[in-house]
C-alpha cells in the first residue's frame, strides 16, 4: 500500500488523514486520487467498506478554493442517511483547508436548507428529489460547480433515479470533472455512466471476489415458515454485538422488528415510511449501541458506514446480485471481519447459485438452527460471563458465603443453578409473519447480467421518502435477472 504523502495531496489534507488515522491509502485509492488530481473523470470500482468516499472526496477537496465562497463540489447520493454521512467524512477531511460542507435531503424543513445554503458551502452533498428542487428554485448555484461525484453511481444511473440525475447533470457547467464510484458496476450502467462523461478513466480495483474476503458468507436452507424462528435461535447462537437483518418490504421489516421485540431482543426496523427524525434516531441508537438488532429495508443497504456490525442477515434473500454485494459490506468494513448469513427458501435456491456466480465468491451452507442450540448459545454467553469473572478476580467478598452453599449443595447444583440465572431464557412467543412470494427466476436468463427493461420502481420525483421500499404487491412479478429495471422497488427516493 502507498503512502498517502507519494500521492501528490495537499499538506492540509494530509493534516486531516493524520487526524482521522488513516495511515496508508488503500488499493482504490490509490489508484483513483492521482487521476483525481490531474482532473482526470473516473469510474472507480472497488469493495465495500475499502474507503471509496475519501477516494472522491480527497481530489474534490483539493481544488476547492476556500475563499471563495460558492458551491464547487457537488456530490449526490442515493439516500438521506448517506448523504449525511458522506457529507461528515467530507467534513472530516476538508476541515484544515476551512471547507464547509452541507447535507442536504428530503424529509427536512426547506427554509432551514435554504438558510443553510445562504452561508455559503463550498460542497453540497445531496439526495437527488431535494437538490432538484433547489436547482427549480433556484436556490442551489450549480454554476460554480468543477467537481460533480456520483456515489453509489450504478444505484444513481438505475432506473429510479437515471433522469433525476441526467436533469442535475445539465446544470452543471460542462467542464466539470465528474467522478463516479460503486462496489458493482454492471457493465450496461457502465455504458451509460460513459455518456455522462468525458473520456473517463475507468478503475477496478481487481479482486478475486466482489465481495469483502473477510466476510464470512453462509447460507441456511429453510421453508418461509421456518426462517422467524430460525432467525432468533441463530442470533442467540451468534450473539452478535452489531447485527442488520434485511427484509424485502417495510411491511417485513415492521413484522420482524415486531417479532425480535415480543422475543426480548433490542431491535428497532428502518424504512422509508417513517418520519426523517424516527429514521435518524433509530440509526444513532444503533450507531451506538442501545439498539443492538437494526431491521431494514434496501435503505441501508448501500454506503452506510457503521463499524463494529458484526453480522448480516438476509432474512430475505436481495433482488439481485449487486444488492447483496451492498448488503453484506455492512459488515467486514476497513479490513475488520464479519459474518453474511441468507436465508433461502427450497424455491429460491436458484438465486443463490446467481449470487455466488456474479460475485464469484461462495456461501457455506449451515444446517437449520434448533432451539436447543439456541439455548445453549444462551448458556455458553453465560459460562463466558461466570469466566471472565473468576479472570477478573475481586470474588473475595463472595466466598464465604459461597463455602456455606458448598456446605449444603453439591457444586454442579450450583453452578447450574447460577448459570440458569445468567442465562436469558429466550421466550418463544409465537410470531407469525404474513406469508410473502418468493422470488422468481427468468427463465433462460443470465445470471443476473440481462438488460432489464421493465420499471417497477417508478420515478423518484418524491422527496419525501414515502416511495422507497414500496410494499409492492408486483412483487412477484419482479425478476431476479431484470436487474436493471427492478431491482429497487426497496431503495429511497429521496
Ligand atoms: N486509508 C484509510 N485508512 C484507514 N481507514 C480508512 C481509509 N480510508 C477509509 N477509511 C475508513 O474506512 C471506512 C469505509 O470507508 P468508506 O465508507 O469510504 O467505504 P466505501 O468504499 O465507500 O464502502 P461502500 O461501498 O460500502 O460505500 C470508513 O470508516 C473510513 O473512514
Ligand atoms: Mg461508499
Amino acid at each position: 500500500m502507498a503512502t498517502f504523502q507519494s500521492l501528490g495531496i495537499s499538506d492540509v489534507i494530509m493534516k486531516a488523514l493524520d487526524k482521522m488515522g488513516f495511515e496508508e491509502a488503500t488499493p482504490i485509492q490509490e489508484q483513483t486520487i492521482p487521476l483525481g488530481l490531474q482532473g482526470k473523470d473516473v469510474i472507480g470500482q472497488a469493495q465495500t467498506g475499502t474507503g471509496k468516499t475519501a477516494a472522491f472526496g480527497i481530489p474534490m477537496l483539493d481544488k476547492i478554493d476556500p475563499k471563495q465562497r460558492k458551491i464547487q463540489g457537488l456530490i449526490v447520493a442515493p439516500t438521506r442517511e448517506l448523504a449525511i454521512q458522506v457529507s461528515e467524512e467530507i467534513h472530516r477531511l476538508g476541515k484544515f483547508k476551512g471547507i464547509r460542507t452541507l447535507p442536504i435531503f428530503g424529509g427536512q424543513p426547506m427554509d432551514r436548507q435554504i438558510r443553510g445554503l445562504k452561508d455559503g458551502p463550498h460542497v453540497v452533498v445531496a439526495t437527488p428529489g431535494r437538490l432538484l428542487d433547489h436547482i427549480r428554485r433556484k436556490t442551489i448555484d450549480t454554476r460554480f460547480v468543477h467537481t460533480a461525484v456520483l456515489d453509489e453511481a450504478d444505484e444513481m444511473l438505475n432506473m429510479g433515479f437515471i433522469e433525476d440525475i441526467r436533469d442535475i447533470l445539465k446544470q452543471i457547467p460542462e467542464e466539470r470533472q465528474t467522478l463516479l464510484f460503486s462496489a458493482t458496476m454492471p457493465k450496461e450502467i457502465r455504458q451509460i455512466a460513459q455518456t455522462l462523461m468525458r473520456q473517463p478513466e475507468e478503475v477496478k480495483v481487481q479482486a478475486k471476489e466482489m465481495t469483502v474476503e473477510n466476510i464470512e458468507q453462509i447460507f441456511i436452507e429453510a421453508h418461509e415458515k421456518q426462517k422467524f424462528d430460525a432467525l432468533t435461535n441463530l442470533l442467540d447462537i451468534q450473539t452478535p454485538s452489531l447485527a442488520i437483518i434485511f427484509g424485502r418490504t417495510k411491511k417485513r421489516v415492521d413484522e420482524v422488528t415486531e417479532g425480535l421485540q415480543a422475543r426480548g431482543f433490542k431491535a428497532e426496523g428502518i424504512h422509508g415510511d417513517l418520519t426523517q427524525g424516527k429514521r435518524m434516531s433509530v440509526l444513532n441508537q444503533f450507531k451506538n449501541g442501545r439498539v443492538e438488532i437494526l431491521v431494514a429495508t434496501d435503505v441501508a443497504a448501500r454506503g452506510l458506514d457503521i463499524s463494529n456490525v458484526t453480522h448480516v442477515y438476509n432474512f430475505d434473500i436481495p433482488q439481485d446480485p449487486e444488492s447483496y454485494v451492498h448488503r453484506i459490506g455492512r459488515t467486514g468494513r476497513a479490513g475488520k471481519t464479519g459474518v453474511a448469513v441468507s436465508f433461502i427458501t427450497p424455491r429460491e435456491m436458484p438465486h443463490l447459485h446467481i449470487i455466488e456466480k456474479v460475485t464469484n465468491s461462495k456461501m457455506n451452507r449451515m444446517q437449520l438452527p434448533s432451539y436447543d442450540e439456541a439455548k445453549r448459545g444462551q448458556q455458553q454467553l453465560a459460562v463466558n460471563k461466570l469466566i471472565r469473572s473468576i479472570e477478573k478476580k475481586g470474588l473475595d467478598d463472595y466466598r464465604e458465603t459461597a463455602s456455606e452453599l458448598l456446605d449444603e449443595y453439591d457444586s454442579v447444583t450450583l453452578v447450574a443453578a447460577a448459570l440458569k440465572i445468567m442465562s436469558k431464557s429466550r421466550r418463544q412467543t409465537p410470531v407469525t409473519l404474513s406469508s410473502v412470494q418468493p422470488l422468481s427466476v427468468k427463465r433462460g436468463g443470465g445470471g443476473g447480467k440481462g438488460k432489464g427493461k421493465g420499471n417497477y420502481r417508478g420515478k423518484s420525483s418524491s422527496d419525501k421518502g414515502r416511495n422507497f421500499n414500496r410494499n409492492n404487491s408486483k412483487g412477484r412479478n419482479r425478476k431476479f435477472n431484470n436487474k436493471r429495471g427492478s431491482n429497487n422497488s426497496n431503495s429511497s427516493k429521496s
